[in-house]
Order: structure tokens, then sequence, then C-alpha cells
């Protein structure tokens, strides 16, 4: 404890000189004031970590009232630095009143020296909890945010994003539980970001969760936690993904891909707004605003009975529909030199733009991959980018047949087989490889060829 920076404020001279002997010996630096008139600069200029103050400055004066005065003006300068109270008159009610505005501790002249250095040491230690306590609770805040996303780079004045966000802008203030659909890349994940971002709960964290990529085994223990020895692998007591978004959001991506078993526990937990961990019995409530997104039919879904209804009516109380990147093409023009900008920042080339050819053959593109495909066009071209304004061959844009077309199918789940079927046959039934291919998870296709009943 020798790097403190200790405050002495007593206008008894005899007292300072003990004082300062007395505690720099053991704490380090020790300041001395004969008057509390400069106790506003002293607090500036030292930031002390510790103030050992007197009660009574004027003559005559044993009311402790000064003491209480100056006690106030140091808490309201500095609440954290503890300040001890030190007096020749004290008694228990004024040492009451001080420790009720705040005092860290109260000392009796004359005093015991063993006792105020036990009482000094331990008013420091609060007062470095307090600082520990204040810089952690501002890291926290830094990190929600971070997890969270800092936004806005939402780009969108189409009329049919105008409407979209209209809804974000009417559903971010209050707890309803939003459902975002969509196809696949259309910025499901970007709408809950911002619905968050809008709420009375962005300074805390937005927690997201992709349903598709959990085991079904592991799911309790994921969403709802455990405790230290409830499984084998257990080797903590850990929080789930529902504390940890306490008082603030929960995104559950891909709801469309939860297994049936889990559903019902999923339900339950919504309905009671409360979890129990894998391994304990006590319910511990959650105070969460859920946001669900999926690329499936789940209307669709209940009719074929993969979905249950009862967690779809839970789920949806509003629902948020994305349009595809090709119902809004007013937007790719913005989309486009949005990623430009982004990409050309990342790898060092600040002066490409789309020529105005390049750009119509963007609008005309049909994106079945939606924004996230426009955001890797754009990426890939300015990679290989030999000159600074970008053509329509530098997008090496798939145009589709159409005897393509003849066969394509009808729904984004046929699509979905189709494809996984494709590349299964590519890679001889392989599921890593093919999950790999399709740039989803193992356990999201295996999880899709289930649902498929293959
Ligand atoms: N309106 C937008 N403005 C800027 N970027 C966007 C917009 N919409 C989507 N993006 C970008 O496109 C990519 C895909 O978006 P996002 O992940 O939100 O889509 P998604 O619908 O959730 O996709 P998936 O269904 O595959 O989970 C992200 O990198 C996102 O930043």
């Amino acid at each position: 404890m020798k790097d403190n920076n200790i405050l002495i404020v007593d206008d008894n001279k005899g007292a300072l000189g003990a004082l300062e002997l007395l505690l720099q010996e053991r704490f380090g630096k020790v300041t001395c004031l004969s008057t509390p008139h400069r106790i506003p600069r002293a607090l500036q200029s030292l930031e002390p970590d510790l103030v050992l103050l007197d009660m009574n400055f004027s003559a005559g004066q044993v009311s402790g009232n000064e003491g209480l005065y100056w006690l106030r003006q140091i808490r309201q300068f500095d609440p954290q630095v503890p300040v001890v109270m030190i007096t020749a008159y004290g008694d228990v009610e004024l040492a009451v009143k001080a420790l009720k505005e705040g005092a860290a501790d109260f000392v009796l002249k004359p005093w015991n020296n063993e006792k105020l250095l036990a009482t000094v040491e331990s008013s420091l230690k609060l007062g470095h909890s307090r600082k520990e306590i204040e810089s952690l609770r501002k890291k926290e805040k830094t990190l929600k945010r971070e997890i969270s996303g800092n936004g806005p780079s939402l780009i969108g004045r189409s009329k049919a994003m105008a409407k979209v966000l209209e809804l974000v802008d009417k559903v971010a203030n209050t707890d309803a539980n939003v459902l975002i659909t969509g196809e696949n890349g259309t910025g499901k994940e970007v709408i809950a970001k911002e619905i968050h971002r809008k709420s009375a709960r962005s300074d805390e964290a937005m927690i997201t969760v992709d349903m598709g990529s959990i085991p079904e085994t592991l799911f309790e223990g994921e969403l709802f936690g455990h405790s230290k020895g409830a499984f084998t692998d257990a080797k903590s007591d850990r929080m789930g993904k529902f504390e940890a978004a306490d008082k603030g959001s929960l995104f559950l991506d891909e709801i469309g891909n939860l297994p049936e078993r889990n559903q019902a526990k999923l339900l339950t937990a919504l309905q009671r707004r409360e979890v129990v961990r894998v391994g304990e019995v006590r319910p511990r409530s959650v105070d969460i605003r859920l946001i669900c997104a999926t690329n499936t039919d789940l209307e669709k879904a209940v009719v074929d009975k993969s979905f249950r209804e009862d967690l779809l009516y839970r789920i949806n109380t509003i629902h948020i529909h994305l349009p595809t990147l090709r119902d809004r093409q007013e937007d790719i023009p913005d989309l486009t030199n949005f990623f430009v900008k982004q990409f050309g920042e990342k790898y060092g080339k600040k002066n490409i733009s789309v020529s105005p050819e390049g750009m119509n053959a963007l609008k005309e593109y049909s994106w079945p991959g939606n924004v996230r495909e426009l955001q890797h066009t754009i990426e890939k071209a300015l990679i290989l980018a030999e000159s600074n304004v970008l053509e329509s061959k530098d997008f090496l844009l798939k145009e589709i047949s159409p005897s393509i077309l003849d066969d394509f199918p009808e729904t984004i789940e046929d699509m979905e087989r189709k494809m996984i079927s494709i590349s299964l046959d590519k890679h001889n039934g392989n599921l890593s490889a093919a999950a790999k291919q399709l740039g989803i998870t193992r356990q999201t296709l295996y999880n899709k060829l289930k649902k498929f009943g293959w």
C-alpha cells in the first residue's frame, strides 16, 4: 500500500504534522491542508485516493456542520474517493450523520495509531474497489456496444425499405417480440441490430444465437446455462444466452431450424420469462426483448407440423418482411457506392468508382443472394480491379440462361433442397465438404437434411 495519494485537511497544525508522519511511512504520498477552502483545487490537482477530513474548522465550532459541508463538496466532485472524518468532538449521532452522507469511516481524536492505520487501510481498499467497479462498468458498456454492433450502416431509400424502416421506428421502443423474415442476405440481422440500437435497451447487449448451429443436445446448456458438474464438460457454472441478454435484446437467427423438442423448451422460457440452468432447479428471471429471424415460411412449417403454432404466435407479435434486392433496385446504386467505399478503405483503393454502364448491369442482375451477394461481388471486383472505374465485366455476374429458368425452383425451400442435393452429389455425400461449399455449418446442414426427411 505504498503508492497512495492521501489528502489530510485539519486546522490543527500539530495534528497535521503527526498524521503526515504516521501515514506517509505506510501509504505513500501525503498532502496537508490547514484550511478547507483549498480542497477543490487540491482534489483537481492531486486526485487523492483518500481524504482525511476534520469536522470543525472555525474557532468555537463543535457541531461538525463544516465537516459535513466539505464532505458533500468532495463527494460531488469525486463520488468514488473515500472520506474518513476525524474530530475531537465526535459523538455517535454525528458519526451516523457523516456515514449517511457517504463518509467511508469515522475516527475520534485523540486517535489510537494502530486503529487509525487500520481504518485508513480498509478505506483505501474500499476506494480502490469502487474505482475498479467504475472502470469495469465502463468496459462492460463498451463491450456491450461492440457486441451489438456500432451502426448505423443501414442503406435503403427505396419505397419498400422506407416502409420497413417506418415499422422499425414504431416497434423499436416497445418490448414487442419481432419476427423478421426474408430471403438469405436481405439484411435481417442488420434490421435486428437497428431495432436494438433504437430501443431503450441500446446500452445493453444484443446477444445473437444462430439456432441452426447449436447441436440439439447442447441447446439447453447454451441458451439457459448450466451449473458446474451438470454434465461431463461442465467444468464451471456458466450463464446461458438468455441471461447474457438480460435487460438487452436476444436475437434468435434461423429460428425455423430449431428442432421440435427444443421448440417446446424455448416456448416455456419465453412464456415464463425465466430460465432454469441445467443442473439447477431454481428458476432465474430474465428481462429480454426477443427478436427472431428466418428465411423459411413458418406458416407453412406450422401446416407441415414441423413448427409449433403456439411458438409462432409467441414470437411474431410484430412481423417485418424484408423485400428482396430485385424488388428494390433503387437501392442498388447506394448500396454499391457504400460497399465500394467500405472495401476501398479496407484494400487501400480509395479512388474507385463504378461506370454508368457498370451500375446498369448491377441494377439489372437478379441477385438471388441479395445484399450479401452484392457485397461479395463488389469486394471481388475491387480486389481484382485494374483500373479506377469498374465496368460490368469486372463484376463477373453469372447470367441465368432461360433453360435454367425453366427448371428453376419455385420456393426458397425447393432451392435449398436442390442446392444441398447438388452439393452432396458433388462431394460424394461428404457432409463437411458440402457444408463448407454451401457456406453453412455442418450442424445446420444436418438439421436441414433432417427437416427434409433425407
Ligand atoms: N440495408 C443494408 N445496408 C448495408 N448493408 C447491408 C444492408 N442489408 C444487408 N447488408 C449487409 O449484407 C450482409 C448480409 O446481411 P444480413 O446478415 O443482415 O442478412 P440476413 O438476411 O440476416 O442473412 P441470412 O439469412 O443469411 O442470415 C451483411 O454483411 C450486411 O452488413
